[in-house]
C-alpha cells in the first residue's frame, strides 16, 4: 500500500530567497507527501553536505530514484532512509546532497502518514503521542551570521518555561518580540530583522542582554507565568583557531575567559538555555562549563554534535553538554535524527528540535518534536516560515491536523 511509485524533485525558494530542494513522494494507494529542505548559515564543520540544489537534484535523480521508486515503502522509514544512504554511499551525503536526502526522507514520512490517515506526529511517534508539547525557544534579538552589524552572540531567545499550554507559550514569545521593539524604540535604536525574524539592532551584547531581560520580565509580569532567557552563542563563528581566542569585535577572550564569561551570564541573567558556548571542536571546554553550570541550565551542542550519534556519544563519554540540538538536515534523514534523539534521551540529554536560518513553510519539525516528546523546539518567534511550525503545534494541540 505504501510502495513508493514516484518521487518528484524541484527547486523552490527558501526564506532568504535562495533555492532549496522540495520533494514529493507518491505511493501505490494514492498517498502523498511533500517536504522541503531548510538551509543553515552558521553551519557546523561536521554537518552533512548541502549541494547546490540543481546539482543535488540531478545526482539524486540519477543515483537514488531507481532505488526508491517501486522499491521501498513510504510507511517503512528505515527502508527509505537506508536506500538514500546506499544510493549516496558516503557518510555525509556528499554525492546526492543532504538537502535532497532530507526532503525525500521527510516527504516519505508524510506520505506514510497520509496512507494511514494519521497525523505525521502519530505515524512517527505512535498512538500514544500528542500529549506532550515542547517549550518553544523564540529568537527575539540576534546577529552573528544571521544579520550584519548586529550582536556578536547569534541568538537571544525567549523561553516561556511556565506556560500552561503551547498556545500560550507561542503567544508569549511573540509578545516578548513585540516588547523588545518597544524598548528599542524607547532607546531610539533602529533595528532591522535578521534571517530568523529576530530584531537585529547595532548594539553591543551587554545592551542586548539588558533589553531582552527587561522584555522577558515585562511579559512575564503581564502573563503571570515564568519566562526565562536563553542564548545561541554560535561560538564556532567567534572562535579564531589561529590565535586560539574568541573575538567579539575588538574584544578577545581566551577559552578560560569564555567559560567564565558564559558561567557569569548564566547566573546574572538566570539563563535557562545556552547553545554552542564554545567552539565545535572543544569537548573539554563544553565539559568544564557543563560541570560548572549544568545543574541550573541547559548546555546544548549544535555545531558540536551536528545531530550525529557518534559525536553525541563522544560528548556523553566526556560529560560535554547536557542537551543536543536536532536538525534533520544536518545529518540527512529522519531515521538518523531519531537515533540521535533516542541516544540523547537514554543518557538524560534534552533534545531541542530546531529550524535553520533558511527555512520554508515545511512543518515537519513541529511533528517531530511532538512525536519524540522533545522538551524544547527552536523555531523563531515571528515570520511566516517560523509561524508555520508554531501554528502547526497549536493545530496539533487542537487535534486539527
Ligand atoms: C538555527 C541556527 O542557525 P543556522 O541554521 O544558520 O545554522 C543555529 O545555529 O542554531
Ligand atoms: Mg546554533
Amino acid at each position: 500500500m505504501t510502495l513508493v511509485t514516484d518521487v518528484r524533485l524541484r527547486r523552490i525558494l527558501d526564506s532568504r530567497g535562495n533555492p532549496t530542494v522540495e520533494a514529493d513522494v507518491l505511493t501505490e494507494s494514492g498517498g502523498f507527501g511533500r517536504a522541503a529542505a531548510p538551509s543553515g548559515a552558521s553551519t557546523g564543520e561536521f554537518e552533512a553536505i548541502e549541494l547546490p540544489p540543481s546539482e543535488s537534484i540531478a545526482a539524486t535523480r540519477e543515483r537514488a530514484l531507481p532505488r526508491l521508486i517501486g522499491e521501498v515503502h513510504a510507511g517503512n522509514q528505515r527502508e527509505v532512509d537506508n536506500a538514500l544512504r546506499a544510493a549516496d554511499g558516503t557518510e555525509n551525503f556528499s554525492e546526492i546532497g543532504a538537502n535532497s536526502a532530507v526532503a525525500i526522507s521527510m516527504a516519505a514520512a508524510k506520505a506514510g502518514a497520509d496512507v494511514l490517515g494519521a497525523p505525521l506526529y502519530q505515524h512517527l511517534g505512535g498512538a500514544f503521542r500528542g500529549g506532550d508539547f515542547p517549550t518553544p525557544l523564540g529568537n527575539v534579538v540576534g546577529g552573528g551570521e544571521h544579520a550584519a552589524k548586529a550582536t556578536h552572540i547569534q541568538e537571544f531567545l525567549s523561553a516561556p518555561v511556565g506556560a500552561p499550554s503551547i498556545d500560550e507559550a507561542v503567544f508569549a514569545n511573540a509578545a516578548v518580540h513585540a516588547r523588545v521593539a518597544e524598548i528599542l524604540d524607547d532607546r531610539d535604536i533602529a533595528a532591522a530583522k535578521g534571517d530568523e525574524g529576530a530584531w537585529a539592532p547595532a548594539v553591543d551584547d551587554s545592551e542586548a542582554f539588558e533589553i531582552v531581560d527587561e522584555a522577558v520580565s515585562d511579559v512575564e509580569d503581564d502573563l503571570g507565568f515564568e519566562i526565562r532567557a536563553g542564548l545561541d552563542v554560535a561560538a564556532a563563528e567567534l572562535y579564531d583557531e589561529d590565535d586560539d581566542v574568541y573575538r567579539y569585535g575588538d574584544k578577545e577572550r581566551s577559552t578560560d575567559e569564555q567559560i567564565d564569561y558564559i558561567a557569569d551570564l548564566v547566573d546574572e541573567y538566570d539563563l535557562v538555555y545556552v547553545e554552542d558556548p564554545l567552539d565545535e571542536n572543544d569537548y573539554d571546554g563544553f565539559a568544564e562549563l557543563t560541570d560548572r553550570v549544568g545543574d541550573r541550565t541547559l548546555i546544548c551542542g549544535d555545531d558540536l554534535f551536528v545531530t550525529n550519534v557518534e559525536r553525541l556519544q563522544t560528548g556523553i563519554d566526556e560529560g560535554a553538554a547536557n542537551s543536543i540540538l536536532i536538525k534533520p538536515n544536518q545529518i540527512g534523514t529522519l531515521s538518523d535524527a531519531f537515533d540521535a534523539i533516542e541516544l540523547a534521551t537514554q543518557h538524560g540529554y534534552d533534545s531541542v528540535i530546531s529550524h535553520r536560518s533558511g527555512e520554508t513553510e515545511d512543518t515537519t519539525i513541529a511533528h517531530l518534536a511532538v512525536a519524540t516528546a522533545a522538551p524544547f523546539i527552536k523555531t523563531g518567534a515571528v515570520g511566516g516560515e517560523r509561524t508555520a511550525k508554531l501554528n502547526e503545534l497549536i493545530r496539533i494541540a487542537d487535534d486539527a491536523v
